[in-house]
C-alpha cells in the first residue's frame, strides 16, 4: 500500500525533507506551497511526486503532513485543520524551530482525534526558498521530536521511520525544553547577530569606511543576519519570553565585559578570552546545531603528504569522512590528525585500514 506524505511549504526546510520523503520506499510526496511561483519552480526540481492546488482534498488522503511553513502560519494552518475531513490515524507533524505554542496547539488538536508530533531538524542555513532544498540537508544533524507525553508510541515510531530518510539523528525532548536550549544556541544568536548588523549600520554613517573593513569575523558572526526576516520574526515572537531570559542574562554579561574594561585588569581580560576559547573549542564540529561526531585521533609524524597518505587509504576502501583536522598535541610530534565520520561504523572501518597500512598510534576519544 501507498503511504501519501503532503508537504505543505515547499521552501528550504520543506522541500528538503520533501526530497528525503521520496527516497522512501511505496510513498508518494503531494506538496503545497501559498505561493503559485513556489508549486511551479517545486515541480519544475521535482521536489514532489505531485504538486497540489486543492489542500484540503489532498490533505483528506495523506497519511503524513509535513507543514513547512514558518511558525505562525503553521499555527493558523492547524487551526483550520480541526475542520478537515482527515484519515483516522494521520500523523500531523511540523519543521518549525519553536515547539511551545505549536505543542499547545496539539492539546486541541488531541480533542479532534488528531494526532500531532512536533519536530525540528537541527540543520539549514541563512538561505531560504525552494532552490536552495537538498535531500541531504539533515544528514547527521539532530532531528527534534517533541511528541505530548502520552501520544500513542506507534504513530512516534511510524514518523521516525519516515525520517529515517533524512540521515538525520531523531532524538526526543520536551517543548518546553526544546524552547529554552534552542533560544540559547539559535534564536539569540541570531538577535545578537542581527545587532551586530544594526550597530555597524548606526556607525558607517558617521564612518563610512568601516564597512569595508567588516571581513572575516565581523562577516562570520553576523551570517545569519541574512536569514529570511519572516521565518525569524515568527521565532522570536513565539518564543519571546524565553529570548527576554537571555536578553537580561546577556545584559549582565556585556556588565562584566564593562567592568572588566573600567577595571583593566590584564589578567582577567586575558582569563575571559581564555574560558571562552576553550568552550568553543570543545564544542562538538556540527552539520547541525547539536551534533555528534564520531572522531578518530591519529598520532601522525612529521614528514610531507602524511595527511594525503591517509586520505588516500581512506578513498581506496571507500571510507568518507566529514571533517579532518591537525591539533597541536605535543612539542615532539607534529600533531594529532582528528578525522571525523558519519558514524561509528565509518569510524571502526577507518581504524582497521590505518592500523592495516601503518603504525600510527590511534586513539578515540
Ligand atoms: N531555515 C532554517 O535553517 C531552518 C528553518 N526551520 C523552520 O522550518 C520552517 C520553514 O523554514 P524555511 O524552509 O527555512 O523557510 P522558507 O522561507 O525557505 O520556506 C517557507 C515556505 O513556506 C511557504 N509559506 C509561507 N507561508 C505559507 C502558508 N501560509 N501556507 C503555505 N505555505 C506558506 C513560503 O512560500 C516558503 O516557500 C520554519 O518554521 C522554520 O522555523 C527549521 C530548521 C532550520
Ligand atoms: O544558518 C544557521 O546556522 C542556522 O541557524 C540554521 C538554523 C535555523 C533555524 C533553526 O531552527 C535551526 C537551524
Amino acid at each position: 500500500m501507498t503511504r501519501n506524505v503532503f508537504v505543505i511549504g515547499l521552501g528550504l526546510i520543506g522541500g528538503s525533507i520533501a526530497l528525503s520523503c521520496q527516497k522512501a520506499p511505496n510513498t508518494k510526496v503531494f506538496g503545497y506551497d501559498i505561493f503559485e511561483k513556489t508549486r511551479e519552480l517545486a515541480e519544475s526540481l521535482n521536489i514532489v511526486d505531485e504538486i497540489v492546488d486543492d489542500v484540503i482534498k489532498t490533505a483528506s488522503i495523506a497519511d503524513v503532513i509535513i507543514f513547512g511553513t514558518p511558525v505562525n502560519a503553521t499555527l493558523e494552518w492547524l487551526e483550520r485543520l480541526k475542520q478537515w475531513p482527515l484519515k483516522k490515524d494521520v500523523i500531523v507533524t511540523d519543521t518549525g524551530s519553536t515547539k511551545g505554542l505549536i505543542m499547545e496547539k496539539a492539546v486541541e488538536l488531541r480533542e479532534y482525534g488528531i494526532s500531532f508530533i512536533g519536530g525540528h531538524p537541527m540543520a539549514g542555513s541563512h538561505k531560504s526558498g525552494v532552490r536552495a532544498a537538498k535531500p541531504h540537508l539533515f544528514e547527521n544533524a539532530y532531528y527534534m521530536l517533541t511528541p505530548l507525553k502520552d501520544e500513542d508510541e506507534q504513530k512516534v515510531n511510524e514518523l521516525e521511520q519516515l525520517l529515517k530518510f533524512t540521515l538525520a539523528k531523531v532524538v526526543k525532548v520536551d517543548a518546553i525544553e526544546h524552547d529554552h536550549m534552542t533560544a540559547v544556541v539559535s534564536h539569540f544568536p541570531h538577535i545578537v547577530a542581527a545587532s551586530l548588523v544594526h550597530q555597524l549600520d548606526i556607525e558607517q554613517k558617521q564612518h563610512p569606511m568601516t564597512r569595508l573593513l567588516a571581513a572575516g569575523g565581523f562577516r562570520d558572526i553576523t551570517r545569519i543576519a541574512s536569514s529570511n526576516p519572516i521565518m525569524w520574526k515568527d521565532i522570536v515572537q513565539q518564543n519571546r519570553q524565553e529570548l527576554i531570559g537571555q536578553l537580561d542574562s546577556w545584559l549582565n554579561e556585556m556588565n562584566r565585559v564593562k567592568t572588566l574594561l573600567l577595571n583593566n585588569d590584564e589578567e582577567s581580560i586575558e582569563q575571559y578570552f581564555a574560558v571562552a576559547k576553550q568552550v568553543r573549542d570543545e564544542l562538538p564540529i556540527t552539520t547541525g546545531a547539536f551534533y555528534t561526531t564520531y572522531d578518530l585521533y591519529v598520532d601522525i609524524p612529521d614528514y610531507p603528504g602524511v595527511i594525503s597518505q591517509i586520505t588516500r587509504y581512506l578513498a581506496e576502501e571507500k571510507i568518507s569522512i566529514t571533517n579532518i583536522r591537525v591539533v597541536e598535541a605535543r612539542e615532539d610530534v607534529f600533531g594529532i590528525l582528528v578525522i571525523s565520520f558519519q558514524n561509528a561504523d565509518d569510524r571502526e572501518k577507518a581504524k582497521n585500514c590505518i592500523s592495516k597500512r601503518t603504525n600510527f598510534e590511534m586513539y578515540i576519544s
